[in-house]
């Protein structure tokens, strides 16, 4: 395969393969070229490319878009896509399931998994893909597909693109290569990254197996929350995340590519790799962040803020302040709070919350079970909060200044309740006696000591 990473222009070659080449900073107008001056020189679509090469526009919003969220790519290409194009046929879905999808009973009861094994057969991304919960509508763009991943094998001249939604991987065991149209990410735990829709992937294992989570968002394209007062600093710093320079493949090979679309995977033959771009400008893009470099702000004095201060990305909605997926983030701080009952409280809440641990434990389920790799589903206005051991150490512990270390959980909060899968639902991992973790909590009112 011919794959063009000259390190001039941010690619390293290593004797056993590429180290990829990111540049740094959110949402920015980027541009980046695999050959020298493969990008057109003050316009976009020049009467004849560079290089014999195609002009493409990738647009993620509308044409007229307010300038803020207006979102789009100029791709400079071996050949458009409408050449990649031939006589679709639909693919088995798989356990791939899109929202509206209603083939579980829906119970009203807090709901978690244990970790899933990763299974021994061979699995590309697309085959080893596990729905767990959908809501919304992906038709009407809203909502969210929450997933597992399973990546026993690398693609191997097959490649991919969502039309249904951008998709956000938290990789949970073992790295992963990201082969995109826009250049090359390699993921590990700790580490997320972000292929928006309609861009072409191909995934592939470079330390496996792996498995993690995936969130489908069906709505507004994830961006960075408003800081308020809290003002331009800490959370997740926009130089921290990274977009890969160009890198192209001219390789003529017979090979599938799948789409899904409208909630139905399809597949054609073509006789190339798709990831033919050689250059590319624009600010819709594919980019990775390490969620260890999130600073997060919490209470200094007193009290447990919402969560909603750990937020690392927002899809919002047309609605302010209701988000379609907040992506919040549960990592290593330090808790001072005085006087406080500090891990998260009793609550129910209007929004659903699908969480997975990476790794460590999360402060409010300190009893067990609720495992790296696991899931727990807190749906719209169902009551949870800490288990009774979390309860009875944080009701009693001394408060000294205490440091949360080597913990990442992560919350995807959407405004939309959440169905469960036929496959969630039915699966060993489901933990049947979860709902009634609350009843072990005791009764501890005195009247006679206030
Ligand atoms: O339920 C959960 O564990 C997530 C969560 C954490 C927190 O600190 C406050 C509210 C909340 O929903
Ligand atoms: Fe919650």
């Amino acid at each position: 395969m011919n794959v063009q990473t000259p390190a001039a222009f941010g690619h390293v070659a290593t004797g056993s393969g590429i180290t990829p080449g990111y540049m740094s900073g959110f949402g920015n107008g980027f541009e980046t070229e695999a050959l020298p001056g493969a990008l057109p020189v003050g316009r976009n679509s020049p009467q004849k490319c560079p290089y014999g090469l195609y002009a493409e526009q990738l647009s993620g919003s509308p044409f007229t878009a307010p300038r803020t969220t207006n979102e789009r790519s100029w791709l400079y290409r071996i050949r458009p896509t409408v050449s990649h194009w031939g006589a679709f046929k639909k693919v088995d879905n798989g356990l791939w399931r899109t929202a509206p999808a209603h083939e579980a009973d829906l119970p009203i009861a807090p709901l978690r998994w244990d970790p899933i094994e990763i299974p021994a057969e061979p699995l590309s991304f697309i085959e080893g893909l596990r729905t767990m919960t959908t809501c919304g509508d992906a038709g009407s763009q809203a909502g969210m597909g929450a997933h597992l991943f399973f990546v026993t094998r690398s693609m191997q001249d097959e490649y991919f693109y969502n039309a249904d939604g951008e998709m956000l991987f938290v990789p949970q065991q073992g790295e992963l290569r990201l082969a995109t149209e826009f250049g090359i990410i390699d993921i590990e735990p700790g580490e997320i990254a972000v292929i928006p829709r309609g861009v072409k992937i191909r995934v592939e294992l470079l330390n496996g197996p792996a498995r993690g989570y995936l969130c489908e968002n069906y709505g507004g394209a994830f961006t960075l929350p408003e800081r308020g007062p809290i003002g331009a600093n800490c959370m997740a710093n926009q130089r921290d995340f990274l977009t890969p320079v160009a890198a192209y493949e001219d390789r003529d090979a017979p090979s599938r590519m799948f789409v899904k679309w409208g909630g139905q995977l399809w597949a054609c033959d073509l006789d190339h790799s798709p990831l033919d771009v050689v250059a590319w400008h624009g600010n819709y893009a594919p980019y990775k962040y390490d969620l260890r470099k999130y600073s997060p702000v919490g209470p200094i004095l007193f009290d447990h803020a919402d969560p909603s201060i750990f937020t690392v990305l927002t899809s919002p909605s047309e609605t302010p302040g209701t988000a379609n997926i907040d992506f919040v983030l549960f990592s290593d701080r330090w808790l001072v709070a005085e006087n406080t009952f500090r891990p998260p409280w009793y609550h129910m809440n209007v929004m659903s919350e699908f969480m997975g641990l990476v790794y460590g434990v999360y402060d409010a389920k300190t009893g067990g079970g609720f495992a790296p790799g696991g899931v727990s589903l807190h749906n719209m206005m169902l009551p949870h909060g800490p288990d009774r051991d979390a309860f009875e150490r944080a009701s009693n512990v001394e408060l000294k200044p205490h440091k949360l270390e080597g913990t990442l959980a992560f919350m995807f909060e959407t405004r939309f309740p959440q169905r469960v899968t036929r496959f969630a639902a039915e699966h060993p991992a489901f933990q049947r006696s979860y709902a009634g973790y609350g009843r072990a909590l005791e009764k501890h009112f005195d009247p006679t000591r206030p």
